[in-house]
């Protein structure tokens, strides 16, 4: 299975105690941010504050991820910084056509070359938060075979769509789904937008429960107390994992007869079930769940 990305943490860089303890929340990736949650004043000791953190803290085997500013606003300041440091993954925010992903692409290969690191380490992911970006989002997921990823930032989205989040979400309806199928074509991971109504569990677990149906790999999020609560969602089912395992021990049997497909309960089992039987399984063992 693909690395998770159920929780992606946005950790504003100028905070060293939330540097210092993002690792502490059991997010699958944590995110520091240079962008928006950063005043202008502060952008350069935030960009001192990630690097120094990512050298000094242990963030194990956590992906990290840096949120960085337009390249001519520090950008290319941050790639520098954050190569250094050691970051995983370059997120571009506001990204609106494939040709910002070649830039960014471009200013990561020549730092690489500049240190003498294998070109390619330095993985990329890009932040769709305008309709023009949206319309684009299948030329950006694949711009760069540094892409890991592209995510929806729907705050800014609904501004430019001169809109605001409402509960249901149907103003993300087109967004999502866009952006979903330009991840799934692409092979690479489609993540969701921030819940930024931290108050409000019963909210985020209706929206959490909404992405996953759609096939997101996940949701940004900006606070601990999100984690647990995307997690339990995205948690299969004690039904869930039963039917799995009873859809691979019967596959294991129609195939030891030489056939590929049979039915279970009068439901048809075939490849792409089976498939999704294995991911039921890896989600549950990403969830300590109990699996034979
Ligand atoms: C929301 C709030 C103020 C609530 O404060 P509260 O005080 O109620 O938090 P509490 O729950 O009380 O905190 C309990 C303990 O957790 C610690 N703690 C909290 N948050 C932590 C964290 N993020 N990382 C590590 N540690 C954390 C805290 O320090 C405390 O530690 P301790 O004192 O030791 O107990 C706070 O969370 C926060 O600032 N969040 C980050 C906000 C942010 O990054 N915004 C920018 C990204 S979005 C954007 O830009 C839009 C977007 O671009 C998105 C897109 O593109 O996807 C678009 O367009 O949509
Ligand atoms: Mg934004």
């Amino acid at each position: 299975m693909d690395r998770l990305r159920r929780t992606m943490m946005f950790v504003p860089g100028a905070n060293p105690a939330m540097l210092r303890d993002a690792i502490l929340y059991g997010a699958d990736s944590i995110m520091f941010d240079l962008e928006d949650a950063v005043s202008m004043k502060e952008k350069d000791s935030a960009r001192m504050l990630v690097y120094s953190a990512l050298k000094t803290f242990d963030y194990r085997s956590v992906e990290t991820v840096v949120r960085i500013n337009e390249l001519n606003s520090g950008g290319k300041q941050d790639i520098e910084a954050m190569i250094l440091g050691g970051i995983n993954v370059i997120r571009l925010p506001k990204t609106e056509t494939a040709e910002d992903i070649k830039a960014v692409d471009a200013t990561i290969t020549e730092v690489e070359t500049r240190y003498q690191l294998p070109i390619g380490t330095t993985k990329m992911m890009a932040a769709i938060e305008s309709a023009e970006g949206v319309l684009n989002a299948r030329e950006i997921a694949t711009a760069s075979n540094r892409m890991i990823g592209i995510a929806l930032g729907a705050e800014d989205y609904v501004t430019s769509q001169k809109t605001r989040r409402y509960p249901d979400g149907q103003e993300l309806f087109f967004a999502r789904n866009y952006i979903l199928h330009a991840a799934r074509a692409a092979g690479i991971a489609a993540i969701d937008t921030v819940y930024s109504d931290v108050d409000n569990e019963a909210g985020l677990k209706r929206e959490a429960a909404l992405i996953k149906q759609l096939g997101f790999d996940g949701k940004s999020v900006i606070n601990p107390r999100q984690i647990p609560i995307i997690n339990a969602i995205y948690a299969p089912t004690e039904s869930e994992i039963q039917n799995a395992k009873e859809v691979l021990a019967a596959i294991q049997e129609a195939e030891a007869k030489g056939s590929g497909v049979i039915a279970i309960n009068g439901k048809m089992v075939d490849k792409p079930i089976v498939e999704r039987a294995y991911r039921v399984l890896a989600m549950a063992k990403a969830a300590n769940m109990e699996v034979e």
